[in-house]
């Protein structure tokens, strides 16, 4: 309906799309009463990046870009225990305290055996007369990733204008079916909806939502540590990655509400971006893992610069250069970052180290990270002192050390804030 004199409406307000009009001369007219709510973006379409979003005017740093609810919230793949209900972990140390007395799933309580998500999944599980079977302890456990699934399978059927919007989303389906991991989703989970749930459904279809939401999904975590599972926002979604990206997201409430905010300046015409990898990461880990995971190869100005913008997250210090004297900080940075197999060279004397060799050291250094005990302190503040003459400090493993750090002082028991 037109916001303007309620005739049907045509077109849509082609920055924000959420208010309708029946023609150009009915927007115009509006334009002054819906300038001040209208969405600072618009859905733009790009040859390499697909559709993203484009700011529609300046936006300042801290300013709330949007506000969007999930479309379907569920459980990751492979979960740990978890309600059904309000998605917080299940209390371990008491044992599963409530099963759903229709399809027993475990649960919190009967409030949330009552809300509107889990009733609809649970008629279905009772009529197949389907058990679960869910261990009761914290292991991640595969029986979750047919919950997510369904949720979008029944949106077929209750909403479908809501299923519409899903099946909108990219999908990498042919890359993601080349996969072990689909392979074995495919094997589980078809015969599972066929002929178990008897669902009215088929491969293709169900390895396209499985696919989608490996594309699209935000992982949603509570602050308290209670929430860790997946959920679609597909406008949020559009937003392409880059390295260096303007926005930072949290979510709010129990209803897991998306807020996107901008964390720098970002001018009418620029795109709106956010990061799908881990900042902290060196390039090679992030190209690497967006290569696995979107199925991109990411030329953001940060991956394209040997110095990582002047972070040197890849970097190491040159050792040739320290040989002749200790304090020297020359480092040794990739003469190509777009291509892992580059040799690396130092700034200063040209020394080269091969790219495999590089290769070869952060892997170690991942497991020697991997194997440290993460509830002592000790342990993570010796590895620092260990590689402080051959790790830039702002190398990415350095980073990641103190992060892990910086999460433990003042928390951990030994180590709080005494008053004086
Ligand atoms: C969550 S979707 C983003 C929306 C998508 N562009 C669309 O048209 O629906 C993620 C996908 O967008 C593309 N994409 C996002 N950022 C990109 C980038 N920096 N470079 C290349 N492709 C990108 C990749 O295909 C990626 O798998």
């Amino acid at each position: 309906m037109c916001a303007v004199c309620t005739k049907n409406a045509r077109h849509a307000c082609s920055a924000c799309n959420g208010v309708y009009y029946c023609d150009r001369e009915h927007q115009k007219e509006d334009w002054k009463r819906h300038k001040s709510s209208c969405a600072p973006f618009k859905v733009q379409t790009d040859e390499i990046l697909g559709r993203c979003l484009v700011a529609t005017r300046n936006i300042k740093a801290g300013e709330i870009i949007m506000r969007k609810l999930p479309l379907i919230l569920g459980p990751k793949t492979v979960s740990a225990a978890l309600c059904l209900g309000c998605h917080k972990k299940l209390n371990l140390e008491q044992s599963f305290r409530y099963d759903c007395s229709k399809c027993h799933w475990p649960l919190c309580n009967q409030s949330c055996e009552e809300t509107p998500l889990h009733m609809a999944e649970c008629e279905i599980f009772a009529k197949a007369r389907y058990t679960p079977t869910v261990k009761n302890d914290n292991s991640k456990q595969s029986v979750y990733s047919c919950i997510a699934p369904l949720r979008a399978l029944l949106l077929k059927v209750k909403e479908p204008s809501k299923f519409e919007t899903l099946i909108k989303c990219q999908s990498h389906l042919q890359e993601h079916l080349a996969t072990q991991v689909y392979q074995v989703l495919r094997r589980n989970l078809i015969p599972f909806f066929v002929n178990v749930l008897k669902f009215d459904t088929n491969e293709k279809e169900i390895m396209n939502i499985c696919s989608i939401f490996d594309t699209n999904c935000f992982e949603v975590r509570d602050t308290k540590g209670l929430v860790n599972v997946r959920g679609l926002y597909p406008v949020v979604s559009l937003l392409s990655h880059d390295c260096k990206h303007n926005t930072k997201h949290a979510f709010y409430g129990d209803d897991f509400q998306l807020v996107l905010t901008a964390t720098i300046p970002i001018k009418k015409g620029d795109l709106i971006t956010t990061t799908y990898t881990q900042t902290l990461w060196g390039t090679h880990m992030r190209r690497a893992h967006l290569k696995m995971s979107k199925h991109f190869d990411c030329v953001c100005e940060r991956c394209k610069d040997p110095t990582e913008l002047g972070s040197y997250a890849g970097a190491i210090y040159c050792t040739r250069c320290k040989s002749v004297d200790r304090s020297n900080e020359n480092k040794i940075i990739s003469c190509d970052p777009l291509d892992q197999d580059a040799n690396w060279k130092c700034e200063g004397c040209g020394y080269l180290v091969e790219g495999k060799e590089m290769i070869w050291g952060n892997e170690v250094l991942k497991k020697e990270i991997s194997q440290l005990d993460k509830k002592s302190p000790a342990a993570l503040e010796n590895f620092l002192v260990k590689y402080q003459g051959v790790l830039h400090s702002k190398n990415a493993h350095f980073l990641e050390v103190k992060y892990a750090l910086c999460q433990m002082y003042g928390n951990l028991e030994g180590f709080q804030l005494v008053g004086k």
